[in-house]
């Protein structure tokens, strides 16, 4: 059974934690889709670890559907949320029930995701009326890096741990049905799911969320550039595409790639006899 965003308020209720990780493309959504993951996030951090930008700033309305329609081909049983890029939907609440639109027209998703609460609140109300799902994001915004002076924990003072809380209130309020809780003490977290009713799922904010969301690169050892101290590295497939590239760069400069029987076609040679 295909899962939905009532299953996500079904899994809080009964206590059991929710999983979700990201995928940007067709192959990478089969394997996460079938080891059994409950969401799929197309996450703006495309642009980072997809097409090698150093925030997600840049990444536009079109990087995402092209991303989202990969992503929905091959997921077949988890939800599949999509992220707003910066600007799709902070200039107006038109642009953003548009835009939210267009990620689940024409990218196929079934809910998106954007960053901000308090700030934002009329745009996730006037998504939700569309009949569309919101999931929130709050904490360490990755959109806010320049206004917060880089990738830095937030919510960290009492003013600062005040203003995430009337965020996450300020989602719930707006009919959101779940929020990723990133980069924040645990502490807090810990305050905010059990302040609002709907599912938390944290990325950087401790083991007292409802569920936990990582990027999948990153928990597979295949991108590099960023480690954040939330990141626990399950494999080391970078590593061993390296290994794998070095090994049939080496075959084919000694001759042992390919071998004709077990790699080659044959033809009959009297075929070969008429050529001229
Ligand atoms: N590959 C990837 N993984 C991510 O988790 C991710 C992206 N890309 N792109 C968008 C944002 C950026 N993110 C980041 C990036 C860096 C840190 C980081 O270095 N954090 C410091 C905390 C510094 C502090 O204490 O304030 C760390 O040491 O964990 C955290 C989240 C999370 N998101
Ligand atoms: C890290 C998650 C929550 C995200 O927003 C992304 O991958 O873009
Ligand atoms: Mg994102």
């Amino acid at each position: 059974m295909a899962i939905t965003t009532a299953s996500f308020a079904k899994a809080k209720a009964q206590g059991r934690k929710l999983t979700m990780l990201t995928a940007y493309d067709y192959t990478t959504a089969r394997l996460v889709d079938e080891a059994g993951v409950d969401g799929i996030l197309v996450g703006d951090s495309l642009g980072m670890v997809m097409l090698g930008y150093d925030s997600t700033l840049p990444v536009t309305m079109e990087d995402m559907i092209h991303h989202t329609r990969a992503v929905t081909r091959g997921a077949k049983h988890a939800l599949v949320v999509a992220d707003l890029p910066f600007m799709a939907y902070q200039v107006s609440t038109e642009q953003a029930v548009a835009n939210a639109g267009r990620l689940i027209q024409e990218g196929g998703a079934s809910a998106v995701k954007l960053e901000g609460g308090v700030a934002f609140e009329e745009q996730i109300a006037a998504i939700v009326r569309a009949s569309i799902p919101v999931m929130g994001h709050i904490g360490l915004t990755p959109q806010s890096v320049n206004a917060f002076g880089g990738f830095k924990i937030q919510g960290k003072t009492q003013e600062a741990a005040q203003r995430v809380l009337d965020d996450a209130r300020a989602i719930e309020r707006a009919g959101a049905f779940a929020v990723v809780l990133e980069g924040i003490p645990t502490q807090l977290a810990q305050r905010i799911a059990q302040t609002i009713s709907i599912p938390t799922i944290g990325i950087g904010a401790g083991d007292v969320t409802d569920g936990q969301i990582l990027v999948a690169q990153d928990m597979l050892g295949m991108y590099g550039e960023l480690s954040p101290k939330f990141v626990r590295r399950y494999a080391n497939i970078g590593q061993q595409i390296t290994q794998a590239i070095s090994a049939y760069i080496a075959d084919v400069q000694s001759g042992d790639f390919p071998n004709n029987e077990a790699e080659g076609y044959t033809m009959d040679g009297t075929q070969l006899e008429g050529l001229h």
